[in-house]
């Protein structure tokens, strides 16, 4: 298989050819250093069999940016642990060097003082203006500290520094944001000058390190990424460094259009491997190594990019957060049971949004590397599930890989649980690959399934189980409104699953999550919708990468949405609603509910009284909620038995 076979970068080797894209993780401490957390995930990446791991966004500054820093030689010991560890697994470690679009100095000092509001202010204002207002001294301040970051990285035997063509660099070389007439803006060549002397920089400071390049091309869409080239530019760039000595380059989308989505898209807004005909052209320029990276899933999709000659080395980023032994299990021959990411961009690009840390919503040792651990059970058990969504499948996982004995009963003939109509919306079908994976899991572990049997307390006992898991989940809540029993009022689930068909004039009762999207299909299938919020905002829980797309098919679709609307009375041919201080009145021939959902109840007062151990995970404890809470508390509970 191509993608396992070595290759040379410059003077290293990379035992494969799947790498580790720069991702900023939000495990770092405070002023930047990689303590325990940081230190973790990436050895647990190495540890599963990736060749080459970046650490995303490495300032040589202290940036008030949440990133990793290296600009202090007091910071250079725990770089070089982290090499030895990733050394250790033949894995190679690279910094992303960066420095962020504002006066880091400026900035640094009215926090100092404790000017918030100048200083948010002052960031506001760098972040749209900073690259035309940036002097030449500045820049050559910026070069020296990157120079002396790039010394202690190869101090802490740090083997490639890739650089980010993005962000400062990718925003001087682009087209679109730099506005300068001096000798740093117009021309290519000037635009280019910096990504150039960064280069230089790298190789008086560290003469035999690796250097990777970032190369972000702007796609056909000027508005998808602003921060980088447009492909005839970026090929010219591209010969450029190779003869400057870089050793290698990493082609992605470009960045800086306040919308994470371009770079990081979620699913179903960009077609698979979609970098895939820039790195190409890319390849074809140059004779260094050039890798790819961007919806990336399959080793298939990875194998033939290398095959067809788009790359020699892919990037697979979110897909490792989702299962970190994704190389080991290509070593293995077990391909098929790598779990895949999903591309909801949720635990991770969401969270990274919200300044928390990375987290994959199907991977709950995620963040956790090595505190998280299956540990095998000292004492075999008996272990019943009850509930085949993600929460039972996943304690049903986690159980039999500690070495229990586990029967998990699902009322359904098929397992999925909510997923299986969460990933009917549009763009969703992505979300069965997260249903895949554990269904398959159950087989391979060989849990004892009991599909199409609602399992009562009396069929649970009859196992004799040591402990019970109760993951039932949820239900779509019927609101107490007058008129919501007629036959035209149907359930938002069983829409989706198209058990119940509406059609025409369509009022969609609630816009979080499951309104909006039952809204977004029955727009695509022709019905002519109006949704009505009692609250501000539609789809208020979406991923801020996907609401703009979200939007974008109401618009196209017409889709009428009403918030701060409080629906009064159904009635056969409309619904009347109060919004503010007037009532109006909205004709339809179909009402659909998606208020919310409720957790599912289960009577476990006889297993109780027999002084059987008891369990509720998921949807089913405490409140309906996601696919997160219910991965992890499966995970949880169960490696606690
Ligand atoms: C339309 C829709 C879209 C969604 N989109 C997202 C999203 O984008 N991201 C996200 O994180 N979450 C999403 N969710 C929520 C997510 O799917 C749920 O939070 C998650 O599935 C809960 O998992 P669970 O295992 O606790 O429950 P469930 O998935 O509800 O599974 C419970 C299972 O228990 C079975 N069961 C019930 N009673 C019994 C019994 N007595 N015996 C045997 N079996 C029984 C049920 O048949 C079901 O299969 C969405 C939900 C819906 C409805
Ligand atoms: C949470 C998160 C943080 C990221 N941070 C960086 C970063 O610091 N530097 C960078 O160049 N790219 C960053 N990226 C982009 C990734 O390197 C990669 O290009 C992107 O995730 C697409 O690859 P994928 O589809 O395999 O996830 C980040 C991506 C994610 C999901
Ligand atoms: S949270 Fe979603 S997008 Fe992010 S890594 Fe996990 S499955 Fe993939």
């Amino acid at each position: 298989m191509l993608l396992l076979e070595p290759i040379k970068v410059g003077k290293i080797t990379l035992k494969n050819r799947i790498m580790f894209p720069p991702m900023t993780t939000g495990y770092e401490e405070r002023d930047g250093s990689i303590g325990q957390q940081s230190f973790n995930f990436y050895k647990r990446l190495a540890q599963g069999g990736v060749s080459y791991i970046v650490l995303g966004d490495v300032a040589p500054v202290n940036t008030v940016s949440p990133t990793p820093k290296l600009f202090h030689d007091g910071q250079i010991e725990a770089f070089a642990k982290l090499a030895n560890a990733l050394h250790s697994y033949d894995c190679k470690l690279g910094i992303q060097i960066f420095h962020p679009e504002y006066d880091v100095d400026a900035l640094a000092e009215m926090f100092k003082k404790g000017d918030m509001q100048a200083a948010r202010a002052k960031l506001h204002h760098d972040m749209l203006h900073y690259i035309d207002e940036v002097t030449e001294e500045q820049l050559s301040a910026i070069l020296e500290k990157i120079g002396a970051c790039v010394k202690r990285a190869y101090q802490a035997g740090v083997d490639v520094v890739e650089v980010h063509g993005d962000r400062l660099v990718g925003a001087l070389c682009s087209p679109i944001l730099n506005h300068r007439e001096d000798q740093y803006g117009g021309s290519f060549e000037n635009r280019t000058r910096f990504a150039l002397m960064v280069v230089k920089t790298i190789k008086a400071n560290a003469p035999d390190i690796c250097i990777d390049y970032k190369l972000p091309i702007i796609t056909e869409n000027p508005l998808r990424g602003k921060g980088g080239l447009k492909i005839d530019e970026a090929i010219s760039l591209a010969k450029i460094l190779e003869e400057a000595g870089v050793d290698m380059i990493h082609v992605g989308q470009a960045n800086h259009t306040g919308n994470m989505n371009d770079t990081i898209p979620a699913m179903g807004t960009q077609p698979y491997c979609f970098m895939s005909k820039y790195t190409k052209q890319i390849k074809e320029a140059v004779h260094i190594p050039v890798s790819s990276v961007g919806r990336i899933l399959t080793p298939e999709n990875g194998e033939a990019m290398i095959e067809n000659g788009v790359c020699d080395i892919i990037g697979l980023g979110r897909s490792l957060l989702t299962d970190p032994d994704y190389v080991r299990k290509l070593e293995k021959g077990e391909a098929h049971r790598i779990r895949h990411c999903m591309m909801c961009n949720k635990g991770c690009t969401d969270a990274i949004q919200n300044r928390k840390f990375l987290s994959c919503v199907l991977n709950a040792e995620n963040g956790y590397e090595y505190e998280r651990v299956i540990t095998s059970a000292t004492t075999k058990k008996k272990v019943v599930i009850v509930g085949g969504g993600p929460a039972g499948m996943e304690a049903a996982r986690v159980a039999r890989l500690k070495g229990h004995d586990v029967v998990l009963f699902e009322k359904e003939t098929t397992l999925g649980g909510q997923l299986n109509i969460a990933s009917v919306p549009p763009r969703k079908s992505e979300m069965t690959r997260g249903i895949h994976y554990l269904t398959n899991e159950m087989k391979e572990l060989n849990v004892d399934l009991r599909l199409g049997k609602e399992a009562s307390p009396n069929c649970i006992m009859e196992e004799n189980p040591d402990h019970v898991i109760i993951a039932v989940g949820a239900y779509n809540i019927v609101p107490p409104i007058d008129g919501s029993k007629q036959p035209h009022v149907l359930d938002a689930w069983k829409v989706l699953n198209h058990e119940q068909l509406p059609s025409g004039e369509v009022v969609v009762i609630g816009g979080g999550l499951v309104g909006a999207e039952t809204a977004e299909l029955l727009a695509e299938m022709g019905c002519h919708v109006t949704i009505v919020e009692m609250l501000d905002e539609i789809a208020k829980e979406e991923s801020s990468t996907v609401r703009p797309t979200m939007f974008e098919t109401f618009g196209k679709h017409h889709v009428t949405l009403l918030t701060q609307t409080k629906v009064t009375q159904i009635n056969p041919t409309h619904i009347k609603a109060q919004k503010a201080d007037e009532e109006i009145t909205i004709p339809c021939d179909y009402v659909v509910l998606a208020v919310g959902a409720k957790s599912q109840t289960f009577d476990i007062t006889p297993l109780i009284e027999k002084g059987i151990d008891v369990h509720f995970i998921g949807d089913c404890h405490e409140k309906a909620s996601d696919i997160n809470h219910a991965i992890e508390e499966g995970y949880l509970i169960a490696n606690s038995l």
